[in-house]
């Protein structure tokens, strides 16, 4: 078992270091913010993640699991070092590296053993881990041997934990095998299928599997504004075309669009990464601009269906990008909210766990409800947003007792047709009939 320190402990770095803990590894998270560590050290996760707070009190309790603000302190025996800061967007789509090169001056001034592995699990673009070694030599004060290995994380807010112990592949990019073997060894434990390639196949490895999972959903939500038009039903549709194993079931969600902290960025810096080396990536494009289209789909329903939206109530049901997360970044929440005010709508919204971080980003604009039925009460309008679990078991008369007009506009298909069929209730969902009834006049 290794000594492992873990540079940054946001969903990725902390899911890391919790779980290398938990299959028995020594490790220390450093976070240069002082609150997360503060919390962390008591056992509190600082982020929502199912499960999460569990695993880590039972490591802290074992006495592998370690939390420091100091990098020295973290580093002072590590074997391996795993970078996972954030990765965020520039102005123009590219990824800040900001971050990760603050990491290496940080690890270059630390280290004192020779033969460290220092491991990229932070998104960055082909060519990065190449900077990162180089970053580090040039600050390092003695002549100490390290290695850079490339080792993109795959997991999924919500199910971080579940994905950490069930992915399908670990990817390891290296350039020398002593450095690659050393990081397979630290992973056996998972059990998970490894991949070794080199650096740059690696981190491109990453960049692509997100862009192919985004275009999935660019195109089903394609093929469910024309089903709309056409008449046909593409959960059926995405049904049958999952059915051929060359497809697959997965990532064929009709909705309005992907949100969250990867799948944003990530297409938008692939784009640029092809554009360094003179290629226009077309095909990404048209899926960025599908999916911005796709977010205010709601928005745009409720305006053709009511002409004008001044003076509405809308309940905004669910904020967070996705269930099982308190992550609002990229949500379609936020830009669906700020079109709603633009038109002179009054906004209630609820979501379970991400209401903190919703009235940090989308602010005292709109109004904050405690329950699903408060943000209801005399609506005219409700917007599913998020597709929790309290909101998809929703008693669908609850829509039409509290509501004024019943009229919801569902972006997550959460109901089925032939249940929202057996209540008085006008529903406008994607690429399926919209079920109209005469209790809402216009
Ligand atoms: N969030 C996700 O589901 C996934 C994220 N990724 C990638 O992983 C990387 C990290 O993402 P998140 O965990 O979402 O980031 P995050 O923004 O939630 O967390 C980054 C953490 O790093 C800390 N930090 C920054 N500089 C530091 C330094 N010099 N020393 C110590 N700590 C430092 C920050 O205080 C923060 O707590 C990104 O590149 C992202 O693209 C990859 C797969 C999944
Ligand atoms: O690089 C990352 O950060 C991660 O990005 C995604 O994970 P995540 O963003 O946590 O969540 P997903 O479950 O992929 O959902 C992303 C967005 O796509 C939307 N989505 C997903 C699936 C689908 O069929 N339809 C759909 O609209 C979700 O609502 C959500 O807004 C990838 O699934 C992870 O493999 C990857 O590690």
């Amino acid at each position: 078992m290794k000594n492992i320190a873990v540079v940054g402990t946001g969903y990725v770095g902390l899911v890391t270091g919790v779980c290398l803990s938990d299959i028995g590894h020594d490790v220390t998270c450093v976070d240069i913010d002082e609150q997360k560590v503060e919390k962390m050290k008591k056992g509190i996760s600082p982020i929502y993640e199912p499960g999460l707070d569990e695993l880590m009190k039972k490591n802290i309790e074992n006495g592998r699991l370690h939390f420091t603000t100091s990098h020295k302190e973290a580093f002072k025996d590590a074997e391996v070092i795993y970078i996972a800061v954030g990765t965020p967007q520039k102005e123009d789509g590219s990824a800040d590296l900001r971050f990760v090169e603050q990491a290496a001056k940080d690890i270059a001034e630390n280290i004192e053993r020779d033969g460290v592995v220092v491991v990229t699990k932070s998104t960055v673009p082909v060519g990065t881990n190449y900077k990162v070694r180089n970053w580090i030599k040039s600050l390092l004060k003695k002549d100490i041997h390290f290695d850079v290995v490339s080792n993109p994380e795959f997991l999924r807010e919500g199910s971080a934990i579940y994905d950490t112990f069930h992915g399908d592949r670990i990817v390891i990019g290296a350039d020398n095998e002593r450095a690659a073997s050393i990081i397979e060894e630290v992973n056996k434990p998972f059990g998970i299928p490894i991949f070794k390639t080199d650096i740059h196949s690696a981190e491109m490895i990453k960049y692509a599997s997100n862009a192919f999972l985004a275009t999935k959903i660019s195109f089903i939500n394609e093929i469910a504004n024309i089903c709309e038009k056409v008449g046909a039903n593409v959960e059926d549709v995405a049904y049958g075309m999952g059915l051929d194993t060359r497809i697959g079931p997965q990532f064929l969600r009709a909705g309005i669009g992907y949100g969250g902290s990867c799948f944003p960025k990530d297409t938008k810096a692939l784009v640029q990464i092809a554009g360094n080396v003179d290629h226009k990536f077309d095909l990404l494009e048209a899926v960025i601009n599908v999916n911005n289209k796709q977010q205010v789909k709601l928005v745009e329903k409720a305006r053709n269906r009511f002409g004008s939206l001044q003076g509405k109530k809308v309940a905004l049901l669910g904020l967070a990008f996705k269930p099982n997360t308190d992550d609002m970044r990229e949500a379609a929440s936020i830009v669906i909210a700020k079109e709603l005010v633009k038109d002179g709508a009054f906004v209630a919204a609820y979501d379970p766990v991400a209401m903190e971080n919703a009235k940090r980003v989308i602010g005292n604009e709109i109004m904050y409800a405690n329950s699903i039925e408060e943000a209801l009460h005399d609506a005219d309008i409700a917007m599913i947003v998020t597709e929790w679990n309290e909101i998809k078991n929703l008693s669908l008369d609850t829509f039409v007792r509290y509501m004024k007009t019943p009229v919801v506009f569902d972006g997550r298909n959460c109901y089925s047709l032939e249940e929202v069929a057996k209540h008085n209730i006008e529903y406008h969902s994607i690429g399926r009939e919209s079920i109209l009834r005469s209790v809402v006049s216009i």
